[in-house]
């Protein structure tokens, strides 16, 4: 339903990584203020793998999801966008970059309030300088069963069809990589269950990889794995999850970050002892 596209491949001719995430460190500030976000990652989304990113509050997921898309240099390490080294590029080359390969959906829908469906779909083709191809995007919009709005301003759907433009807009460019930052966080249960459905959708039919991050066990069980994080470190993945598997390790994860915080009174920068 969502068209197939070529399997990426190394020159080696074995899968390779959408996103490639070595040593990255992310550090904000600087002296007594500075909060170390990110302290090691070494991991890998592969192409055509929906991957949940999970964690406590400031555990650094979002830092994970925006040094992972290009939005923010690491302080230290390299990430590898669809092959391409991130390392040492300034912003233009970067906005290039995320451009060409990177489909963005967020909680908060981000539609452009003045534009039609029609448009706001075909919005990032035209900034990455591509051919609009009309039948294409209705296409798209298709799939996402808005075929009926493509004139239609965003205020004039629900929630949930908001998020199936974005998705929609996420897609056209069938980017190497969409990350999705809370996208189920303003929906009701059902709504938010056609959302992550879409998703899966996208991931079986096209192969396209998606990397959510999210607070909602049962959002997570819709992925193939989730990653979990812990100040800034990845603190173990689950397989093929469930919902209550998600949900207890979630609880375990928690219990770890606010013991510490509650014997010593540990901030956010400081180190804790469960490692
Ligand atoms: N721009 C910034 N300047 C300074 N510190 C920051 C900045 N952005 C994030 N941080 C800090 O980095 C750490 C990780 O933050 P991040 O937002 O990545 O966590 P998170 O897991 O996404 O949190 P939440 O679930 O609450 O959104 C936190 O200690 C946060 O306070």
């Amino acid at each position: 339903m969502f068209g197939r596209r070529p399997e990426r491949v190394e020159s080696g001719g074995g899968p390779r990584a959408a996103v490639r995430m070595e040593a990255v460190r992310k550090t904000y500030g600087n002296g007594d203020s500075a909060v170390e976000a990110l302290r090691g990652i070494d991991m890998q989304f592969d192409y055509g793998s929906f991957t949940a990113v999970m964690g406590p509050s400031g555990s650094g997921k979002s830092t994970l999801l925006q040094t992972a898309a290009g939005l923010d240099q690491p302080s230290a390490g390299r990430v590898l966008l669809d092959g391409v080294d991130l390392t040492g590029k300034n912003e233009v080359a970067l906005t290039e970059l995320r451009r060409e390969k990177v489909g963005f959906i967020f909680q908060s829908f981000n539609l452009l309030p003045a534009l039609t469906i029609e448009q706001n779909v075909t919005l990032p083709l035209k900034l990455a300088g591509r051919r609009v191809d009309r039948n294409r995007v209705a296409d798209v919009i298709r799939r996402v069963g808005l075929e009926q709005r493509l004139k239609h301003l965003p205020g004039e759907l629900s929630g949930g069809q908001q998020q199936r433009v974005a998705i929609a807009r996420a897609v056209v460019t069938e980017p190497a990589v969409v990350f999705a930052d809370e996208p189920t966080g303003a929906l009701d249960t059902r709504t938010a269950a056609e959302v992550l459905d879409l998703l899966r959708e996208s991931v079986m039919v096209t192969g396209q990889t998606i990397v959510m991050v999210t607070h909602d066990p049962v959002a997570a069980s819709y992925a193939d794995g989730v990653v979990f994080l812990i100040d800034g470190q990845i603190a173990g993945e689950i397989r093929n999850p469930t919902p209550e598997a998600v949900a207890d390790r979630m609880t375990h994860l928690t219990a770890l970050v606010e013991q510490p915080r509650r014997t010593y009174g540990a901030g956010q920068s400081g180190k804790r002892g469960y490692y």
